[in-house]
């Protein structure tokens, strides 16, 4: 039995069945077996195109099988969707290969009747690719390009709705790609131009962003992070260009107190303490405690000192410190719907249903951090995601409810391509080429 297909069967399990990150899983996976980098490169190929695929590999395999695949015992359905991401996507490799290796796969898993059923589904699958033509024509636009872009058909119907057709098709075709590496220089430690010319030694394929002063962008090749002495060392933070732009508008002094109230994994606290030269206090909230210990690990990485991390609910925020806090980030949970790119098993773990209670969580969240802050105090209000709901939505909700704030003109905080007149900043991938976020900030002004 071939070792890569049959880890990557199991990995894809884990991330169906378990609720695993497909990421978290395909390392643990890497890192407990001996693999070439042949190997290493197949296994991910396999992985992420098998679990970005997967609604799509699930309507593909459902038209040579009379049973819907989510009644299908779950390994089945793994080793099937492993098998058909190959047929389907990867050219190169032989189709009696794929049928064979995974009719061993399944011998582990399944009874004889269940390794026969995984041999014929994918040997017509391999002589029959015809019969899973996506439908065309006319009301079958939507479908098309969820089936064509792996997209859930749902997220598709809503951003056609949002944008029109060629833009939601970008935006699935941004999904799709890799997703750039960024990186922020820490300033404490070094300037851009310093790290940047220590990364082009070591063989990066980089150049500075054009959206944040401190970032770095490596679109090419770049060494493995793992084994970066730089990262180690704590000249860099990995983020991306989008979640660079919030500390920027946020903009906190050295010596200001300031609370961060859904901060982990850190990646913002921790810019926001390199603009305060490291100088002042910043309360750090999250829910979890095992995601605070990132946040206590990159600072210390980092070198920066001023930040206490808290577990807590963020809507107690305001009883805890009322009156006295600088500046307020309520970094919120959102639906991600602008970094799906980045979490190959996002697209296929959100709800229409999920997202749509999101509003009022993010609302009470505000309500319960704003009174933190002291009178002249800055509010600002970030998510990752491109839906009005949770965004402006939110805001002009929150607005309405405390005449204390008012909006300032978040875009000409941004700190190098101003957008003076934008009140909010949306980002969307399709237009900026960057994640989805948005950003808004406030002023409490009573
Ligand atoms: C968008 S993430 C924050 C990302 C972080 N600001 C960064 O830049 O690395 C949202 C975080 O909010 C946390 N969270 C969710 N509900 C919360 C609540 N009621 N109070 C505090 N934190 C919460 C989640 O655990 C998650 O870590």
């Amino acid at each position: 039995m071939d070792k890569v297909r049959a880890a990557a069967v199991e990995v894809v399990h884990d991330v169906f069945e378990n609720g695993a990150y497909a990421n978290v899983a395909l390392v643990n996976a890497l890192r407990n077996g001996s693999y070439s980098d042949i190997d290493r490169r197949f296994m991910t190929e396999l992985v992420y195109g098998t679990v970005k695929a997967a609604g799509t590999l699930d309507w593909i395999i459902r038209q040579y099988v009379s049973r819907p695949v989510s009644k299908m015992k779950p390994y089945i359905r793994a080793i099937l969707r492993v098998g058909a991401y190959q047929l389907r996507y990867l050219e190169k490799v032989p189709d009696a290969a794929v049928c064979n290796e995974s009719v061993e796969i399944a011998k582990k898993y399944g009874n004889a009747g269940e390794v026969k059923f995984v041999n014929a589904v994918l040997r017509n699958l391999a002589r029959s690719p015809e019969k899973a033509a996506f439908p065309e024509g006319k009301g079958k636009a939507t479908q098309h390009l969820a089936l064509s872009s792996m997209h859930p058909e749902w997220i598709v119907r809503r951003w056609i709705k949002q944008f029109g057709y060629d833009a939601a098709e970008r935006l699935c075709t941004f999904d799709n790609a890799p997703a750039v590496l960024s990186v922020r220089t820490n300033t404490l430690k070094t300037t851009r131009d310093g790290l940047l010319s220590k990364l082009l030694e070591e063989g990066w394929d980089a150049e500075a962003s054009e959206f944040a002063p401190e970032g770095i962008v490596c679109r090419g090749s770049h060494g493995s992070l793992d084994a970066s002495r730089l990262l180690a060392e704590g000249y860099f933070q990995v983020q991306d260009e989008s979640s660079m732009q919030v500390a920027h508008v946020l903009e906190p002094k050295p010596g200001e107190f300031v609370i961060d109230a859904c901060s982990a994994p850190g990646g913002k606290t921790t810019h926001i303490a390199q603009l305060m030269q490291n100088k002042g206090r910043i309360a750090a909230f999250d829910l979890y405690e095992v995601k605070l210990k990132k946040i206590n690990e990159n600072a210390e990485r980092l070198g920066i000192t001023c930040i206490e991390t808290h577990e807590g609910d963020a809507r107690n925020i305001g009883k805890l410190y009322s009156g006295m806090a600088d500046r307020l980030l309520v970094d919120a949970p959102c639906s991600g719907m602008g970094v799906l790119r980045r979490r190959a098993d996002a697209r296929w773990s959100k709800t229409e249903k999920g997202n749509a209670e999101l509003p009022a969580l993010q609302l009470e969240i505000l309500d319960g951090a704003v009174p933190a802050l002291k009178t002249g105090g800055i509010l600002v209000y970030s998510t990752c995601t491109i839906e009005p709901a949770e965004n402006q939505d939110v805001v002009t909700e929150f607005l309405k409810r405390h005449d204390e704030f008012v909006l300032e003109k978040t875009g000409s905080f941004l700190p190098l391509k101003k957008r003076p007149d934008e009140d909010m900043v949306q980002f969307y991938p399709h237009k900026d080429g960057i994640d989805g976020f948005f950003i808004a900030r406030m002023r409490k002004v009573k």
